[in-house]
């Protein structure tokens, strides 16, 4: 079925339909792993955004049931070159497709992504729909022009109730902003008896838990749409451990009194080096966002830039200069992409061996 890719500048591109046909308004964004597809399309930090693909063919190894980073995806379109329709892979339990039907997620084929990208390179990220073809391209770019992005997509992804994943090592409160399973899984790795709890939990119930640390997970949409968040790291910092990841990383620098801004088209693949500042090591990493704290902003605060981006010189991680806390913008757990920095998690567990110790 023939299906149009409309943006808000006007332009049209004619593809093939797959996935739900609905219509769904987002803000299209540019992904360049060379794999990892299933990863991106389950994290739910892409709820309310468009992802488009640049490495020519997707679903060629299908989609498992093992590698989900969420089991209910938010993403909210997928573009790509070409879909494949007999994916081979002794894992592979659906074709792409089906999948995207399954989870009511439209997505387009057959349009030239690498193309979009240079023009959202050039442009920044825009808005944009999937829509039959036929439909009225004057009044769905009117619409795009004049409608907001949304703000409340981490009320929407994050857990409705606190739940635990028990174990029998340090005790963990992971703020579920949009978590990745990812995190959970190197959490549980190293034996975290975790609790997972909403968003909007309090400093005072999470405190009650008694943590050895508290993590903060990942998450879609502009941090400063969670000022709630920011105001309960405000109050757990001096008292607990805590490490931050990505969007978890940006509330931390807000509560410390840093800045963040919104990237031109951001940062979303599997390759991106990122410079240690500590040791001068380069580590490529996995990376999604949209915004990032502002270097100049850091000056007045009690964090330090820890690790930078070699792309754009963005601040990639930082560390508070007086309390444990820690945190990154890239993703240590991967998921998709390369583990250079699992190292991170190892170090969350170093602190708070050591915070223990002092207590
Ligand atoms: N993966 C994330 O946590 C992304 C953080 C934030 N939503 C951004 O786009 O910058």
């Amino acid at each position: 079925m023939k299906r149009l890719l409309i943006l808000e500048d006007g332009s049209v591109y004619e593809g093939e339909g797959f996935g739900s046909s609905r219509y769904q308004m987002g803000e299209l964004v540019f992904n360049t792993g060379m794999s990892g597809y299933q990863e991106v399309l389950s994290d739910l930090s892409y709820c309310g955004q468009i992802v488009m693909m640049t490495y020519p063919m997707i679903g060629n190894y299908g989609i498992n049931c093992d590698d989900f980073e969420s089991l209910d995806p938010a993403v909210f379109g997928f573009v790509v070159r070409e879909c494949c329709a007999a994916p081979s892979n002794f894992r592979s339990d659906y074709t792409l497709d089906e999948f995207l039907k399954q989870k009511d997620i439209p997505g387009i084929s057959g349009v030239d992504t690498r193309a979009i990208t240079r023009k959202l390179r050039n442009s920044g990220t825009m808005r944009a729909i999937m829509a039959d073809e036929g439909a009225d391209v004057e009044a769905i770019v009117a619409m795009l022009r004049s409608s907001e992005l949304m703000h409340d997509q981490v009320a929407r992804v994050s857990t409705k109730n606190a739940f635990p994943i028990p174990n029998r090592g340090k005790r963990v409160v992971l703020i579920d902003f949009g978590a990745k399973n990812g995190i959970i899984r190197e959490l549980s790795r190293r034996n975290c008896d975790l609790t997972v709890v909403p968003y909007d939990t309090s400093a005072k119930e999470i405190l009650a838990m008694k943590p050895d640390g508290v993590m903060l997970s990942n998450g879609p949409g502009d941090p400063k749409d969670v000022p709630v968040a920011i105001e309960t790291i405000r109050e757990l910092m001096g008292q607990v451990v805590i490490f931050g990841i990505c969007l978890g990383h940006q509330l931390i620098s807000l509560a410390s009194g840093a800045n963040t801004v919104k990237l031109k088209f951001g940062h979303r693949g599997c390759n991106h080096p990122v410079m240690n500042l500590a040791n001068g090591k380069v580590e490529m990493t996995s990376q999604n966002h949209g915004y990032a704290v502002e270097e100049a902003s850091l000056k007045d605060t009690d964090l330090v830039m820890t690790h930078q981006a070699l792309n754009d010189k963005s601040v990639e991680g930082v560390r508070h200069s007086k309390y444990p806390i820690f945190s990154v913008q890239y993703h240590p757990e991967a998921s998709p992409g390369p583990e250079d920095s699992n190292y991170l998690f190892d170090q969350f567990m170093e602190l708070m061996e050591k915070e223990a110790v002092k207590r």
